[in-house]
C-alpha cells in the first residue's frame, strides 16, 4: 500500500474497508529485540478526532508501538501510516503536525513557564496553515491548562501537577492532529487524575486532535478513550468501547442457587429467564440465589495476572476465548 516515500493512497486504504478519515493505520507490525519477539503481527487504525487507548500489562509492548508510531524506533516489519506518511521518512513538516507528551521535563528547571512555551512554539510557526494556525496563542494555551497565574514562576518551583499541566500544554503548543501520551497520570492520586482526563478532553475536543495513550490501567482506558485496544502476546486481542467489549463478556452468567442441601449451577445468557423459570418450578424452596457476571475488569485482571507471571502467550489466547 506505501509508495516508495511513504505515501499511501487513500484509495487503496478505503477499498481495503479502513475508513477514510484514518490518521493512523498499522498492519501487520512485527518488532525483534534480539531474539526477543515483542509485537507479531499488529493491526489497528484511529479515526480523525478518537482518543484511542493501547491497554496491556507491563512488558506488553505499548511503548515499543508508540515508539515505532512516533518515528523514533525502526520497525522489524509491517506497514504503519501516520497522517499520510511512514514515520520512518516523516520529515519535519511531518513531525511538526504531532504532539508527544514526554514525562515531566527536567532540563528547563530554571526556566519560566511562559518562556519555555514561547520557545517551543517558535519551532511550529512556519508549519501555521490557513486551517491550523500554529503555534497556540501562549496565554490562551495557559489559561486552558490553568496555568496564567504561574506564567512567570520558575518551572522547579511548580507542583508536581501543575508541571504536569506543563508537559501537556508542551505536548498541544504546535496545535498537533495527532497526540501521543505515554502512560499520562501514572503515579497521579485519584483527584488529580480526574482532572487531567478533563484537561485532556477539553484541549482534544477543541481541536479534533486524535490521541493515542497507552496505559496498564482500564479504569484510566475508560475514562480517556472512546476505543480501547489491548495488546497481548505481541497481537491486539480486543479493540472497540468499553461497551462493546464489556457486551462481549456478558453474554454468560453463572446462575447458582441452592434447593436443601444439594448446591445446583447453570451457565447462560438468560439468566432472568433461568431464574423465572426456577422460581416457577420450585417456589419457596429456591434458596441462596446468586447471579454471576465476569466483567470486562475481572476477565482483563485475570490475564495480567497470568501474563505477569510470565504465560504471555496462554495469557492472550485465554483472553480471546473469554471475549469471543
Ligand atoms: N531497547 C530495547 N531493547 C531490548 N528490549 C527492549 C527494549 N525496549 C523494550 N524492550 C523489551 O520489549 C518488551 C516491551 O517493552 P515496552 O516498553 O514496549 O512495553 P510496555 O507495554 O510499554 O511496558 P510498560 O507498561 O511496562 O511500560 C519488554 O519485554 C521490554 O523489556
Amino acid at each position: 500500500m506505501s509508495t516508495p516515500t511513504g505515501e499511501v493512497s487513500r484509495a487503496a486504504a478505503q477499498a481495503s474497508g479502513e475508513p477514510a478519515d484514518a490518521v493512523v493505520r498499522v498492519s501487520g507490525l512485527r518488532m525483534n529485540y534480539g531474539t526477543a519477539e515483542v509485537l507479531r503481527g499488529v493491526g489497528f487504525t484511529a479515526r480523525r478526532g478518537e482518543v484511542v487507548a493501547l491497554l496491556g500489562p507491563n512488558g506488553a509492548g505499548k511503548t515499543t508501538t508508540i515508539e515505532i508510531l512516533e518515528g523514533f524506533r525502526k520497525r522489524s516489519a509491517g506497514t504503519v501510516d501516520v497522517l499520510g506518511a511512514d514515520p520512518e521518512h516523516g520529515g519535519e513538516d511531518w513531525r511538526a503536525r504531532l504532539g508527544v507528551v514526554l514525562q515531566t521535563w527536567r532540563d528547563h528547571g530554571g526556566w519560566r513557564v511562559r518562556d519555555l512555551l514561547v520557545h517551543f512554539g517558535r519551532f511550529y510557526a512556519p508549519y501555521s496553515t490557513p486551517d491550523r494556525a500554529r503555534p497556540h496563542d501562549t496565554d490562551a494555551l495557559l489559561e486552558r491548562v490553568g496555568l496564567a497565574d504561574q506564567a512567570g514562576t520558575k518551572i522547579n518551583k511548580l507542583s508536581g501537577g501543575q508541571r504536569r499541566r506543563l508537559d501537556v500544554a508542551i505536548g498541544v503548543v504546535g496545535r498537533p492532529e495527532l497526540l501521543f501520551l505515554d502512560e499520562p497520570t501514572a503515579g497521579f492520586d485519584p483527584q488529580a487524575r480526574r482532572s487531567f482526563h478533563e484537561l485532556v478532553h477539553d484541549i482534544v475536543d477543541a481541536d479534533d486532535t486524535t490521541v493515542l495513550l497507552t496505559t496498564h490501567d482500564l479504569d484510566e482506558a475508560e475514562k480517556l478513550a472512546d476505543r480501547i485496544l489491548i495488546l497481548a502476546g505481541g497481537t491486539i486481542v480486543a479493540d472497540g468501547s468499553v461497551e462493546q467489549l464489556s457486551a462481549l463478556v456478558e453474554r454468560e452468567s453463572e446462575v447458582s442457587w441452592r434447593v436443601g442441601d444439594q448446591r445446583h449451577v447453570h451457565v447462560t445468557d438468560a439468566p432472568a429467564r433461568h431464574i423465572a423459570g426456577l422460581h416457577a418450578e420450585l417456589g419457596e424452596d429456591l434458596a441462596d440465589l446468586r447471579v454471576v457476571r465476569p466483567s470486562l475488569e475481572d476477565i482483563y485482571l485475570d490475564m495480567v495476572a497470568r501474563y505477569e507471571s510470565g504465560d504471555a502467550e496462554s495469557a492472550a489466547h485465554e483472553f480471546v476465548k473469554e471475549i469471543r
